[in-house]
């Protein structure tokens, strides 16, 4: 068999190559006027390829299926079982294809936040050590809002013209969650969030943007070192 060169290359530590990232999102759910209905599935994908590029771990692509609580219908999601068959079926390809033995799920969705409750049976199903990053859910702010708009800047994605509607919340009442009323209620991060689309409104501002991005990427470098000494 041949024997691989796992130094080659700009390659701190050889160990890496048992590490993949895997990014997660959503593809189909509305965020405004100004961004596209797959603004989470590119956030997640751009913060795994540049963490994977950075450390020399393994990219894994991006999955399909996302999950979404029922009071909250802003787009076109799976239940938390698609979701957990769907991230098992794809670490064991990559276990058994790439030969990883660790993955980090970097998750820019924050419906896909339950799936932490999953994570115990996905690691004894797949027979992998996993880490869930959602760090940028955590630190992006309110759906489609400054946060989530200023990346999209850094991206390419945004329709600048659009910026000014998209506090029309009548019209996208998904913006800051603001229209979903039971969601808002039960949930005082919910809230929070539409109360603040409602008294700071919305902006763009590459420098935040790229903040932002760089928070992303550096916490799952951090995951990652923390993987390698494990
Ligand atoms: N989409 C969503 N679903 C839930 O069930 C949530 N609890 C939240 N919460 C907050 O919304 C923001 C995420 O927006 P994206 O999904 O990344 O577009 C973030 O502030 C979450 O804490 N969101
Ligand atoms: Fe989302």
């Amino acid at each position: 068999m041949v024997e691989l060169r796992y130094n080659a290359g700009n390659i701190k530590n050889p160990n890496v190559h048992k590490i993949g990232v895997i990014a997660l999102g959503s593809h189909l759910e509305n965020h405004g006027p100004a961004l596209p209905i797959d603004t989470d599935a590119k956030i997640a994908s751009y913060i795994a390829l540049e963490s994977s590029l950075h450390s020399g771990a393994k990219f894994l692509g991006v999955l399909y299926p996302a999950h979404e609580i029922k009071e909250i219908n802003h787009g076109i999601h799976n239940s938390l079982k698609e979701l957990k068959e769907e991230i098992i079926k794809t670490l064991k390809s990559a276990k058994k294809f790439l030969k990883i033995e660790k993955a980090i799920i970097v998750n820019a969705h924050g419906g896909n936040l339950p799936l932490f409750q999953c994570i115990e049976e996905i690691e004894i199903e797949t027979k992998l050590i996993i880490i869930i990053n959602n760090k940028i859910v955590e630190s992006e702010g309110p759906h489609g809002g400054s946060g989530e708009l200023s990346m999209g800047k850094i991206l390419g994605i945004l329709n600048e013209n659009e910026v000014k509607n998209q506090l029309d919340l009548n019209k996208y009442g998904e913006v800051g969650l603001w229209k979903f009323s039971e969601a808002r209620a039960n949930d005082e991060n919910i809230e929070k969030g539409a109360k603040e689309i409602e008294t700071e409104g919305v902006s763009v501002d590459e420098e935040y943007g790229k903040q932002l991005f760089n928070l992303g990427i550096n916490s799952v470098l951090l995951d990652i070192e923390k993987l390698l000494d494990f």
